[in-house]
C-alpha cells in the first residue's frame, strides 16, 4: 500500500474530533481547508483529463467538504454537478455554510446523476460519522459509482469504511485515491482499508497534531538496530536459533521457517522434528542441524515453536519445555492453539521472564481471546492489544495491514505486503525471520516490526518482479528479504555493511 507520506501518527475518530473541536473553537476554518487540500489533489488527478466532474455529497460534514470541493474546482474552471438529497436546514452548520457558498457562486444541487462519462468522481458521502452500513441512497449511489471507470477521490476515508476499524459493515466505495485529514485513521491501514483506498494521502490541514499511540510501522522504527557486522566476527556471535515442529505431514513448515532463519542470518540454525519419519538432512539447505526436538532449548539462544507443530500429545511435551525456555520465544501456528486450548499452558507463557513473540492470523487470535475470527477482524487493533495485555507478549495480528502491539503497549500498522502473501507457508516465513533477528540480539520490541515490515517488503519486491502476486511462492520470500536487509544495513552505513 502506497502512503503520501509514509510515516505519520494514526488517530481514532473520537482523538480526531477531539481535535476539530479544539481548533474549531479557536475559529479555525477546518472545513475550507479539508476543502482546499482535496481540490489540489482533485486538480492533479483531473490533469489532461476533460469533462465533468461529479461530486456525491452526503447529509454530513463530509458532505461539506464535497460542497467547498465543488466551489473550488468550479473556480479552477472545471464543469461540476453536486449530487445531494438532504435539504440544507438538515445538514449540520458549517456543512450547511459551505453549501450556501456553492450555490451563491451560482453552482447548484441535483437530487441524482445519470450517465458514467465522468473526469472524477469526489466521494464526499461519509467520513468519521459513519455509523451503520449505507443505507438507502447511499448504498445505491456507492454501488453504481463503483460500476464507473472513472477515477474515485474519497474525501476523509472511503464511505462505507469504519475510520476506527477498517471494517465495511456494508456496501463501501472502492476509491482510486483517498485524501486524509488531519492524521491517518487506522481503518485506511488495515482489513477492508487497504482494499477500498487506493493510493492514500494525509493532509494534516497545517494543524500541529501530537503522536498518539498508533504508527505507521517504517523503517525509521527499527533503523537502530541496522548496523554492519563486525570484521572479526564469527558463527557464535550471530546466535543458535532454534526451530520446533514439523509433525507428519508438516516438515515442511518447521523447515520453511528454519530456512528462513538461516537466509536472514541466525549464526547457526537447529530444527527440531516431530516426525519420526523425518529425514536427517534437509537436502535443500544442508547448513540446517537436525537435532530431536527436546534438545534445542538446551542449546539454542532463540526458539520458535509452532509450524507445522501439530497437537498431539508430544507437541503438548515441547510446549511445556519450550515455555520454560529462558531465552526468547516465537510461538505460532499450533502452539497458539495448543495455549488457546490448555489452561494448564497459559499460564507458563504469561509468567515467562523473557520476551515472548506471538504471531497469530486472526483465526488462531479469535481461539486465543476465545471469540469469533469475525469478532477479532471487527477491531483488529482492539483484538492485537488483548492479546498482548493477556498473554503478556508482543504479538503481530497478521493479515493485511498486520498489527503489531508490543509488550509495553505500544501499536504499529504494517503497510508493506500484498495479497501474494496470501499463500501457504507465508507466515512460517515470518517466524523465521523473526527468529533469526531474535538469535542475532535484537530485542523483540525492535525484532518483531523489523520482521514484519520486511516481511511485506519482501513480498512488495517480488510483485515489483513480476513475482506474483499469482503464484508467489513462501520459499522465495527469504531471498527476498534477505537481500533487502543486507541493502538497508548497507545503505545506512554508507556501504561497509
Ligand atoms: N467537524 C468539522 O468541522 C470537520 C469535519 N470534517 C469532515 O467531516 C467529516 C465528519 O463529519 P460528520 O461528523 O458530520 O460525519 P459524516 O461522516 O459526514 O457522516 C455523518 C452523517 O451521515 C449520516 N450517516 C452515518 N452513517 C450512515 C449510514 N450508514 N447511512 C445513512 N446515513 C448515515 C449521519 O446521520 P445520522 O446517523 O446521524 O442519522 C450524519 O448525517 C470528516 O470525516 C471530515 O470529512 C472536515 O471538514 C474537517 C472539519
Ligand atoms: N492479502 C494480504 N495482504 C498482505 N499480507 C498478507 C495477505 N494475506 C496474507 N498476508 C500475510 O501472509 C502471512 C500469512 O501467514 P499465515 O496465515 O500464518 O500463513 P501460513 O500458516 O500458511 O504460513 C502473514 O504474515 C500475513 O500478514
Ligand atoms: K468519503
Amino acid at each position: 500500500m502506497h502512503l503520501n507520506p509514509a510515516a505519520g501518527p494514526i488517530l481514532t475518530s473520537a482523538e480526531i474530533r477531539s481535535i476539530e473541536r479544539q481548533y474549531l473553537a479557536a475559529g479555525v476554518p477546518l472545513m475550507e481547508r479539508a476543502g482546499q487540500a482535496a481540490s489540489e489533489v482533485a486538480l492533479r488527478i483531473l490533469e489532461g483529463r476533460s469533462g465533468c466532474v461529479l461530486i456525491l455529497a452526503g447529509p454530513g460534514n463530509n458532505g461539506g467538504d464535497g460542497f467547498v470541493v465543488a466551489r473550488l474546482l468550479r473556480e479552477a474552471g472545471r464543469e461540476v454537478v453536486v449530487v445531494c438529497t438532504v435539504e440544507a436546514e438538515q445538514m449540520p452548520a458549517d456543512a450547511r455554510a459551505a453549501r450556501l457558498a456553492w450555490q451563491q457562486a451560482g453552482g447548484q444541487v441535483v437530487p441524482d446523476f445519470l450517465g458514467s462519462n465522468w473526469a472524477l468522481v469526489v466521494d464526499a458521502i461519509f467520513g468519521i460519522g459513519l455509523k451503520r452500513a449505507p443505507e438507502g441512497r447511499y448504498a445505491e449511489w456507492i454501488a453504481r459509482l463503483n460500476q464507473l471507470n472513472s477515477p474515485v477521490l474519497s474525501l476523509d476515508l472511503p464511505s462505507g469504511l469504519d475510520a476506527d476499524t477498517g471494517r465495511a459493515p456494508g456496501v463501501a466505495v472502492r476509491a482510486s485515491h483517498t485524501v486524509s485529514f488531519i492524521a491517518w485513521k487506522p481503518g485506511l491501514l488495515t482489513h477492508d482499508g487497504s482494499e477500498l483506498c487506493g493510493e492514500l494521502m494525509l493532509n494534516t490541514l497545517d494543524l500541529s497534531v501530537a503522536d498518539s499511540g498508533a504508527q505507521v510501522l517504517t523503517l525509521a522504527s527499527f533503523a537502530p538496530r541496522l548496523k554492519p557486522r563486525a570484521s572479526n566476527s564469527h558463527k557464535g556471535t550471530f546466535g543458535q536459533a532454534g526451530v520446533i515442529g514439523g509433525a507428519v505431514g508438516m516438515v515442511g513448515a518447521a523447515l520453511l521457517s528454519a530456512r528462513s532463519a538461516l537466509l536472514l542470518g541466525a549464526g547457526r540454525v537447529y530444527v527440531g522434528l516431530l516426525d519420526p519419519l523425518a529425514p536427517m538432512l534437509d537436502i535443500v539447505q544442508p547448513e540446517l542441524m537436525l537435532r530431536p526436538p527436546g534438545d534445542l532449548h538446551l542449546i539454542c539462544s532463540a526458539l520458535a515453536i509452532g509450524p507445522g507443530l501439530g497437537q498431539s500429545e508430544a507437541a503438548v511435551l515441547q510446549m511445556k519445555r519450550a515455555l520454560g525456555f529462558t531465552g526468547p520465544l516465537v510461538l505460532d501456528a499450533d502452539a497458539l492453539n495448543l495455549i488457546a486450548a490448555s489452561s494448564n499452558l497459559q499460564p507458563r507463557l504469561t509468567q515467562r521472564d523473557a520476551p515472548s513473540v506471538l504471531t497469530p492470523h486472526p483465526a488462531e487470535a479469535a481461539r486465543l481471546l476465545q471469540c469469533a475470527p469475525s469478532e477479532v477482524q471487527a477491531d483488529r487493533l482492539a483484538a492485537c492489544r488483548e492479546l498482548s495485555r493477556r498473554y503478556r507478549a508482543h504479538v503481530v495480528l497478521k493479515g493485511a495491514g498486520s498489527i503489531v502491539c508490543l509488550a509495553d503497549g505500544r501499536l504499529f500498522i504494517n503497510v508493506t505486503g500484498n495479497a501474494g502473501l496470501a499463500t501457504a507457508g507465508s507466515g512460517d516465513v515470518l517466524t523465521g525471520i523473526v527468529l533469526a533477528l531474535l538469535a542475532q540480539g535484537w530485542e523483540a520490541e525492535l525484532a518483531l516490526p523489523c520482521a514484519v515490515y520486511l516481511h511485506g517488503a519482501a513480498a512488495d519486491a517480488l510483485l515489483e518482479a513480476g513475482i506474483g502476486p499469482i503464484g508467489m511462492t513462501a520459499g522465495e520470500l527469504a531471498p527476498a528479504a534477505r537481500r533487502l536487509l543486507n541493502a538497508w544495513v548497507s545503505e545506512r552505513s554508507g556501504g561497509r555493511g
